[in-house]
């Protein structure tokens, strides 16, 4: 694997959820394969989860691991090619991008979209800079446009709990106060295309997302309708595609309760976290039995390591 940015990276999503489930079982087995190896994870946006687990998987690998918070502890980034720097910007990304890639063998990414120009963030303009210009193999941390190290976890946390071969997935729009990106549903609706289950978006109008990202998904703007008979389902925000990066209407009543929830073959509730409380997602699912996100998270780190044993054999 010479770049993990998307599922189309994947030559075989089943064999990569096996060899991370494998890993899951024998998290030391391969110290030997990152030795004397370094990647350099850089955010230029804040992380939990994915700044903790792919630390990890790279740690359980035999890798070095270095963390830049880009945004704060590196210069002002100058990103358009051509600028005159005579403004706030103090290093152009084609050299912090360069140097970076003679400092680690891998090189992980967080870049979040403005939420501005569709155009520039669904053309992934700031991650494919790092991209050009690094000259190592690169991961994505979350870009504008998707979060593939987060859906590779979301599908092996599907394929270790389903309760029958093919289940129904459901992804499910929840209401935030602040415009999120696409990233996460964009992603994880590429990945729950190609898995072998039966994949459902609910949202109300107006948020549908790009379909480059959901062909093959059943759509509907009926919850109820989405929520029956459902084994999983995956709750998240997201802001309009158009008109793009805004919050239209009011749809508090898509904040998922235990009484919606009867409607569904005793699903299992995931979200990528983190995740506002009684806004998103009510206190009684989140601290009920339903929930899985604690353990959605947990496989974040076997899912960026088997991304990093698979990039670290193509080195
Ligand atoms: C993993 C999620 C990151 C981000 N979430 C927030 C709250 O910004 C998002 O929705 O893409
Ligand atoms: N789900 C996820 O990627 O979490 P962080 O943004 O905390 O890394």
């Amino acid at each position: 694997m010479k770049q993990f940015t998307s599922v189309h990276d994947v030559t075989d999503i089943n064999a990569l959820v096996a060899e991370a489930l494998q890993l899951k079982q024998n998290p030391y087995a391969l110290q030997q394969l990152g030795k004397n190896k370094t990647i350099g994870l850089v955010f230029l946006n804040p992380s939990l989860r994915t700044r903790m687990s792919t630390q990890k998987a790279a740690l359980n690998l035999g890798m070095n691991v270095m963390v830049l918070n880009i945004d704060k502890e590196g210069w002002a980034l100058e990103l358009q090619d051509g600028a005159i720097m005579n403004g706030t910007t103090v290093e152009h990304v084609r050299e912090a991008a360069a140097v970076l890639g003679q400092y680690v063998d891998i090189i992980g990414v967080r870049s979040f979209p403005g939420l501005k120009n569709r155009e520039e963030d669904y053309s992934e303009t700031v991650f494919n800079k790092f991209v050009e210009y690094c000259g190592v193999p690169i991961v994505s941390l979350e870009s504008a446009t998707r979060h593939p190290l987060q859906s590779l976890a979301d599908l092996i946390t599907i394929e270790e709990l389903k309760t029958i071969e093919r289940p129904k997935v459901v992804l499910a729009w929840a209401p935030h106060i602040k415009p999120l990106p696409q990233a996460v549903p964009n992603s994880f609706a590429e990945w729950m295309c190609k898995a072998d289950v039966d994949f459902v978006i609910a949202h109300p109008e107006g948020y549908e997302l790009n379909t480059h990202f959901t062909q093959g998904a059943t759509i509907t703007h009926n919850l109820q309708e989405a929520l029956t008979d459902a084994d999983f389902v995956y709750v998240k925000n997201w802001s309009a595609y158009e008109p793009y990066g805004k919050i239209i209407g009011n749809h508090d009543d898509w904040m998922l309760t235990n009484d919606m929830l009867t409607r569904t073959h005793n699903a299992k509730i995931m979200h990528c976290l983190p995740v506002r409380r009684n806004l998103e997602l009510s206190d009684e699912i989140l601290d009920g039995p339903h929930s899985v996100v604690i353990h959605e998270a947990g496989n974040r780190v076997w899912a960026a390591q088997a991304v990093l044993k698979q990039m670290l054999e193509s080195l």
